[in-house]
């Protein structure tokens, strides 16, 4: 039987920032992010979205598009690291949501939680979904990935900000991509990017006077920042070792003695930003092919500047071109969207290839997925006969061209949140309503409403 992701569907701002009025204000050269990193705009939430709204209506949007009926939905698993709560998960906002739209009471049946592990948080959600369709082949789960990556104005990550949600739905005889049971995982405790906790007294909040705060009766509050701690070039060395260990192990998994990705049409990987694949990758790519690996050795004293003029050559640019590039073209368009860069990476590479009419049923795609924290899981999915046509409805190409550019004095008021007026008027979306104040706390539920 098989087993996979059925139909699809995203959600991202309508704002975004292009990289080169970024680059300019920090006075960083251009092309270094537009050719260096692959990064051409950047993905701005409005005044009215967070990682609910962007879940809520990617949701929306699958329910819709395939006519789901409440009985379609056994389960809704959602990989996040922008959860808005340390209790109710996303998955709760989601069922509320999806009762609204399908009237009281019709999800108590659904089974309904958040994964958090950074960005693969999204691939854990899947894998749980597939072993439950296998277990229960007539039942269906939805998947969905939402996050907002924002980090500190000046900092290196500042560039490879982004936000926007993916929703899939998992079913047995899935049109667009199934999957086996083999994946093969990679895990260490690391701090290569992450977002503590924080106790704070509320003077060094400066909110001890601030009428809004006045019913908080303890002096000390936690609080966590949306910004993660992070030190870049680590994040980029645990990338490396643990999609290499992943990697190799599912090569002794499906017992490959030659070159695996070779198997492959397109390798998919965690995208931070658009390049992150092809920067990554060349370790594997020397290790894969043994009279690579004897020219360049592990043992060599000038191994890493080796491996970077490997990544420099024609031969490793016609990889590039043939296997990443489908996936980088929304990536460079929207930025980092945490759990849902490798799904968006799928979703471009099968729209790319709709779009240039080659086919791609019965292909081998492959998949390298990374968290921070760190963990990488290596699997691989077959293109299913009715791929082109489920890709097709997401529009995904028409949506990107249809943002809108804003100017960098908007996008600091945006991430200060200074700004309180919707840039763009909502329509046809669900915004965040209202939080409410509380007695003891000002940050209470939080409400969603649809705007018709
Ligand atoms: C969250 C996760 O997924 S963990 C894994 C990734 N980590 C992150 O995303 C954390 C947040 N991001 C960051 O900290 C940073 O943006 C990083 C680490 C991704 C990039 O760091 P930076 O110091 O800005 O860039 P870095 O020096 O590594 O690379 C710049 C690239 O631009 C290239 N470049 C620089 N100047 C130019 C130029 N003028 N023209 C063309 N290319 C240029 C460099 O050669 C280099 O590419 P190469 O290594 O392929 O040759």
């Amino acid at each position: 039987m098989k087993i996979g992701i059925d139909a699809i569907s995203f959600d991202i701002p309508k704002l975004q920032l292009p990289i080169k009025d970024l680059a300019i204000a920090r006075n960083i050269e251009p092309v270094k992010l537009e050719k260096g990193l692959g990064l051409l705009r950047m993905a701005m939430p409005d005044v009215h979205q967070d990682a609910i709204t962007f879940a809520a209506n990617a949701i929306t949007k699958l329910v819709q598009q395939e006519n789901l009926l409440p009985t379609d939905i056994n389960r809704i698993y959602v990989g996040t690291e922008s959860g808005m709560d340390a209790s109710k998960p996303i998955a709760s906002y989601l069922l509320a949501i999806l009762e609204n739209f399908f009237g009281e009471n019709t999800m108590t049946h659904c089974d309904a939680v958040d994964l958090t592990f950074a960005c693969i948080g999204g691939v854990d959600a899947l894998q749980n979904c597939i072993d439950f369709v296998r277990l229960h082949p007539n039942q269906k789960a939805i998947v969905v990935c939402t996050d907002i990556a924002k980090y500190d104005l000046n900092s290196t990550g500042e560039y490879t900000q982004g936000a926007g949600a993916m929703a899939m739905l998992v079913a047995k005889d899935p049109k667009i991509i199934s999957f086996n049971s083999k994946i093969a995982t990679s895990a260490k405790g690391v701090f290569d990017f992450f977002k503590p906790h924080r106790i704070v007294k509320k003077e060094a909040l400066g909110i001890t006077n601030n009428k809004a705060w006045q019913g908080v009766l303890e002096t000390e509050i936690e609080i966590f920042k949306e910004q993660p701690v992070f030190d870049g070039q680590y994040s980029n060395d645990c990338y490396v070792e643990r999609t290499v260990e992943a990697y190799n192990r599912f090569k002794e998994l499906t017992e490959i003695k030659a070159t695996l990705y070779e198997n492959w049409k397109a390798i998919i990987m965690h995208l931070p930003y658009s390049f992150q694949a092809r920067r990554m990758f060349p370790e594997i790519y020397i290790s894969d092919h043994p009279e690579l690996s004897k020219e360049i050795s592990k043992s060599d004293e000038d191994y890493f500047a080796k491996v970077k003029a490997f990544s420099k050559s024609d031969t490793y640019k016609a990889f590039i071109a043939e296997r990443f590039a489908p996936a980088e073209k929304a990536s460079s368009l929207i930025g980092n969207m945490y759990t849902g860069s490798i799904f968006m990476g799928l979703l471009s590479t099968l729209c790319y290839y709709a779009k240039t009419e080659t086919d791609l049923t019965n292909t081998k795609l492959g998949f390298l997925a990374y968290g921070s924290g760190a963990k990488s899981k290596v699997f691989e999915g077959t293109v299913e006969t009715g791929w082109k046509e489920a890709v097709a409805k997401t529009e995904l190409f028409e949506v990107l061209e249809a943002t809108t550019p804003i100017n960098i004095d908007l996008y600091h008021g945006l991430h200060k949140k200074e700004i309180s007026t919707s840039i763009v008027t909502p329509s046809k979306e669900w915004v965040l309503d209202s939080i409410e104040e509380t007695e003891v706390n000002k940050l209470g539920a939080r409400y969603y409403k649809y705007i018709d």
